[in-house]
């Protein structure tokens, strides 16, 4: 790894409250500057658990163990840390235009005049490709597709130039197609932007086709860790191999090609 680390995770755990065991537990984990890691794991491993934690959105309630250190400072959530979660629904209001929605969060994060926010929120929106990024700052979340409105929710993450984005289980709710093309996005708007992404996923080919590294969890432990092209083609876990099963087809071509 050449870029200095985003953050370090040195024996890091959480306990939910009433819970007998813990949710995780002992991670050691680093995230550079601008990389892409894929966590996967089944369900109930502490994927969203563990990205929660690392955004800083564990319930007050929880009780963490070591730590989470950030070399480059503290990082916080919605300004330096952008999530994505799998129903856009959830962080769009029926009732505001798109357009509200990103203008409450540029100017929530800095002093743009509102021409100036205006044109910085269509820009967000081409950035994420969707159509007639003018006409959409007047409409409403339920005048766009599933993909789209996943399109406006990573607009949304990104507007205050967050350096680090989470997406968690972002695709899973959408077809296979759209599925690609989000990824494909995230993948674009990510790395060499100098955005890091951690990105949370049940499917190891997904993973395999956008991270550059793959974590690898099981009831709360991570239990392979490296660069995605040596977990896929040497697991050295039991559970990445049964993840590796549970997707037939890796042999066939990957789910996102290297597209323009
Ligand atoms: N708020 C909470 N309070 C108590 N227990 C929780 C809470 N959130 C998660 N858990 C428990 O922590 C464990 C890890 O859950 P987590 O949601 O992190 O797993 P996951 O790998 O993201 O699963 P999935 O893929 O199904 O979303 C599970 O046993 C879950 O029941």
């Amino acid at each position: 790894m050449t870029a200095a680390p985003l953050f370090q995770l040195r024996g890091f755990g959480l306990r939910y409250p009433g819970q007998g065991r813990p949710a995780l537990t002992g991670i050691e984990l680093d995230l550079a500057q601008g990389e892409r890691l894929a966590l996967i794991g089944p369900s109930g491993s502490g994927k969203s658990t563990l990205a929660r934690a690392i955004a800083g959105l564990s319930p007050p309630a929880s009780t963490p163990e070591g730590g989470i250190l950030w070399p480059g400072g503290p990082m916080r959530a919605g300004r330096d840390i952008g999530f994505v979660f799998q129903d856009p629904g959830g962080s769009l209001n029926p009732l505001l235009t798109i357009g509200a929605h990103l203008l409450e969060v540029l100017h929530r994060h800095g002093q743009l005049s509102r021409k100036a926010a205006l044109a910085r929120a269509e820009a967000l929106l081409d950035q994420v490709h969707l159509p007639d990024p003018c006409a959409a700052l007047q409409a409403y979340p339920h005048q766009f597709s599933g993909g789209q409105r996943q399109r406006i929710a990573i607009a949304l993450a990104i507007a205050a130039g967050p350096r680090l984005l989470i997406a968690d289980e972002a695709t899973s709710a959408l077809d296979t197609l759209v599925q690609a093309e989000i990824v494909a996005l995230l993948r674009d708007l990510t790395g060499a932007a100098g955005m890091a992404l951690i990105f949370v996923t049940h499917d190891i080919a997904l993973a395999a086709g956008l991270a550059d590294r793959i974590a690898v969890l099981e009831a709360g432990r991570l239990v392979d860790c490296g660069p995605a092209a040596r977990v896929i083609a040497t697991p050295q876990a039991a559970q990445t191999l049964a993840l590796l099963a549970a997707h037939l087809d890796l042999a066939s071509p990957r789910l996102v090609g290297d597209r323009p």
